[in-house]
This record gives structure tokens, sequence and C-alpha cells, in this order.
């Protein structure tokens, strides 16, 4: 198997008397979809925010690419390579899709969002990049339509084009599919398979059909404390597993 990307050692974030994390392992391999699975409280969405720099965990320690990022802020996890979807981005709803990645871009670029209307020329030579990560999303076609006229999935879609334009090497991906219909939880489903290609994912998602066809290693958390990682068919039939959360839903 290729190499590690991130690994978490030891982790622990204690709010209170509630450990949120508690001494967690866990190492995504470049490449690779790896799905975080666990009921609800077991500590998900708290490990993906000190993944993502906004959450400072009580002890342990998060290694990205090798190099010790504890300590490091929201900001210089992303100028690594460390992003997270789906519950931090803003779009501008009245500005087109392609103005919308266009201002990510120039953050990017500048650290700056709001001077883009003074920077013309950058504007244009980011059109064709913002054009391009449309595509990827598969919004190509709406891509001078206004924000607001999109459809809930779409949106979504949009807010992943936002931040693959951060130049991502780990996608943390919060509840990609979140309040969808079934169509748009397939397109979601169908998009993520093509980014699998391009980019190493985190993964949380309740959906568990869409977690055991997309995932190539699913870790299993509860009560903060990871109690199995291993293939789909693995983790389907572990009987630690089926005890502590999935039951007879899998
Ligand atoms: N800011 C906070 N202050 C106090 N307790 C918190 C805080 N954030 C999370 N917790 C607690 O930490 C535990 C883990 O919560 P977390 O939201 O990470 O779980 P989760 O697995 O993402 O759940 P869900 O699947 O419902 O989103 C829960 O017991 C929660 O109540």
């Amino acid at each position: 198997m290729s190499r590690s990307l991130l690994q978490v050692q030891g982790l622990v974030k204690t709010f209170g008397g509630i450990k949120a994390t508690d001494d967690l392992h866990l190492d995504i391999k470049e490449g690779e979809l790896h799905a975080l699975i666990g009921p609800n409280g077991a500590g998900k969405t708290t490990l993906i925010a000190q993944l993502a720099g906004m959450l400072e965990p009580t002890s342990g320690r998060i290694l990205f690419d090798g190099e010790d990022v504890t300590r490091l802020d929201c900001v210089q996890r992303v100028r690594r390579g460390i992003a997270r979807s789906f519950q931090i981005t803003s779009l501008w709803p009245t500005l087109s899709l392609v103005e919308n990645v266009v201002i990510a871009l120039q953050a990017r670029t500048e650290g700056h969002a709001f001077r883009f209307w003074e920077r013309a020329r950058d504007v244009a030579s980011l059109r064709d990049p913002a054009l391009q990560l449309l595509e990827r999303v598969g919004l190509r076609a709406k891509a001078h339509r206004p924000t607001q006229t999109l459809s809930h999935g779409e949106q979504r879609q949009l807010e992943l084009a936002v931040t693959l334009g951060t130049g991502p090497r780990l996608l943390l991906l919060d509840e990609p599919m979140a309040g969808m219909g079934i169509e748009d939880s397939q397109r979601m489903v169908t998009l993520l398979r093509e980014l699998r290609a391009h980019y190493t994912i985190l993964l949380i998602e309740h959906d568990m059909d869409a977690v055991f066809s997309l995932a190539d290693r699913i870790s299993v958390l509860v009560y903060g404390h990871c109690v199995a990682t291993g293939t789909p068919d693995a983790i389907r039939t572990d009987a630690q597993v089926r005890a502590a959360y999935l039951g007879e839903e899998v």
C-alpha cells in the first residue's frame, strides 16, 4: 500500500468531562478515500475540526506528509494542502458560479478576498482555472448563472469547486450528502468517485450505501476512539463493529 499522508497519533480532545476524541490513532494513505463512520456523538466532526486546525487538541499529534502540524492554524494547513469542505464555505448568491470560484482563487493567490474588483487583469487570468474547476465538479454548463439559481445539491458541488481552488492534497469532506434528495446524492457519489483519482479524501458520511460503495478503507469511531479500520468488506463482517455500531444495517 502507498505511503501515509496523514497520521493521527494518540489524539485527545476533552470538553469539560467529555472525551470527544480519546487516544485516537489513524493512518490515511496517499491516494485513498478513507471514510469515517460512527454513531451520533462519536466524535467525527470534532476530529475533522482538529485536522483542519479549527479546534486545538488537548494532546496527541497530527502529522501531514511527515510534518507535525498539530499547532498550525487553518490558514497554514490550507497552504500545506489540507482543505475542509461543506461547513465553512460562504458563497456569494448574486454572483455567478465562475465569479465565486475566481474569488476563491484570488484569496489563495493573494490572501485577500475583497479587492478582486480592483484587479481586473488578475481576474481575467483566473477565469480559465475557475472554469476548469467548474468542469471538474460538473457545473461548467452553468458557469455564468447566478449562484442563487442552483439547487441545494449543485450549491454543494460549487462549494467543492471552491475548496478545490485552494489546491488541496487532502480533502476533508464533512457530510457532503447531508440534506440531499436521491438525485443530488447520486450525482455527488459520482463526483466523489471521479475526485478520488486526483485527491486523498477523508469522508464523513451517514449514507452507508455511499460510504461502502466509495471507500477504499473505513474507520469506525465509537466514543472518540477508533475501534476498527479496514476495507468495506472487512468492516461489514467485523463482529465488534456490528455490535458497537452497524447492527443489522449492513
Ligand atoms: N464545543 C463543544 N463543547 C462541548 N461538548 C462538545 C463540543 N463539541 C462536541 N462536543 C461533544 O463531543 C462529542 C462528539 O461530538 P461530535 O459532534 O464530534 O460527534 P459526531 O460523531 O460528529 O456526531 P454526529 O454524527 O451527530 O455529527 C459529543 O458528546 C458532543 O456533545
